[in-house]
């Protein structure tokens, strides 16, 4: 195995990047639920642009965060959790996660450093394996959460279960993107594994998803917040418009922004808008401050929940609301 080695971001000559091959190309983080992957992917670009929940399965749409380095051009493809699909939805997942994992030059696979390696790293590591081509790197995350000890047995169970899969891991690397631990390390292991070729998108692009989808993203995670367990695939949001308020003074913009939250069934509206659209109210401040923070101008937010029954075992359905 090939953990841990001693290379540093810092530690790096200033002037490799002007001798080495510029390299680009996509690389995306896998795991199950709740191992880490969106929190890390803010981590490496360094702003908030995935969707990140204690709830497991909030990563809907395939959100790209862009590291720019003189040297390279890093895609990170945020995907769902695989999954054993028990709607059509759940399917439509499926297909988005292994379409993705075909075609990106590097996948990061995610294991918590505080969670004994289970039936569903098992799962989606049986998978990896059948991507013969693909190199893949063992990511083992919230290392702040274990003692060394613990870390270095997490180590070594990632580096048995490659074996006894046959996958040749091209890295093991124990990361905290919550205390920045490691991650520009990383970033340093996973550049030399995409191909040569000038960068992808210009400078500056953090994400190529659309803001509203964005915006549909961040109102859904507040949504999730402190709800039922059974809720959260019920819930989906899409922004239906966003305009700048007009006659605002050029230094004071406000931006209009319309969304609706739809959820499956009648009886599941009071959950979401709460004793007297009390928590309906709190979604939309929090999401409000969120989006705020993303756009750089101060937003209002007008929220409505809607009743689309049965969304997810409707094709039609599904369509409309962005899957
Ligand atoms: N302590 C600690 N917690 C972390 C770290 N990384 C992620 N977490 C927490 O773990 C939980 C899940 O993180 P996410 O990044 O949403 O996980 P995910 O794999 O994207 O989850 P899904 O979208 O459900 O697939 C959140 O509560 C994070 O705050 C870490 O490095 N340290």
């Amino acid at each position: 195995m090939a953990p841990m080695s001693d290379r540093s971001p810092s530690s790096r000559p200033e002037t490799q990047s002007e001798s080495a091959p510029h390299r680009a190309g996509f690389a995306c983080f896998v795991g199950r639920p709740n191992a880490g992957k969106s929190t890390l992917t803010n981590a490496l670009v360094g702003t908030k642009v995935a969707i990140t929940s204690n709830r497991p399965q909030t990563t809907r749409h395939t959100v790209r965060g862009i590291v720019h380095r003189p040297d390279a051009q890093l895609v990170l493809v945020d995907t769902p959790g695989l999954h054993k699909p028990r709607t059509l939805l759940g399917e439509r997942l499926n297909d988005v996660v292994r379409t993705t994992w075909a075609e990106v030059d590097v996948i990061g696979f995610c294991l918590p450093a505080d969670q004994k390696i289970g039936p569903g790293d098992r799962f989606i590591a049986k998978e990896l394996a059948d991507l013969k081509r693909t190199p893949k790197v063992a990511v083992v995350t919230k290392t702040d959460l274990v003692d060394s000890k613990a870390l270095a047995e997490q180590l070594l169970a990632v580096d048995r279960l490659g074996r006894e899969l046959g996958i040749e891991w091209a890295e093991i690397v124990p990361v905290s993107a919550t205390a920045g631990e490691q991650v520009g390390l990383l970033a340093d292991l996973l550049v030399p594994l995409l191909p040569e070729g000038p960068r992808l998108y210009p400078d500056g692009d953090l994400t190529d998803e659309p803001e509203q989808v964005m915006v549909a993203e961040l109102i859904r995670e507040a949504a999730l917040e402190g709800v039922r367990d059974e809720l959260p695939h019920s819930i989906a949001v899409v922004v239906e418009e966003m305009t700048p308020r007009e006659g605002r003074p050029a230094d004071r913009p406000l931006l209009d922004v319309h969304a609706n939250v739809f959820i499956e069934r009648p009886s599941q509206k009071g959950i979401v808008i709460g004793p007297g659209g009390s928590r309906l109210k709190e979604v939309g401040t929090r999401s409000r401050k969120q989006i705020e923070a993303l756009l750089g101008t101060p937003v209002y937010l007008d929220l409505h929940v809607k009743v689309a029954k049965d969304w997810q075992r409707d094709p039609r359905q599904l369509r409309r609301l962005g899957f």
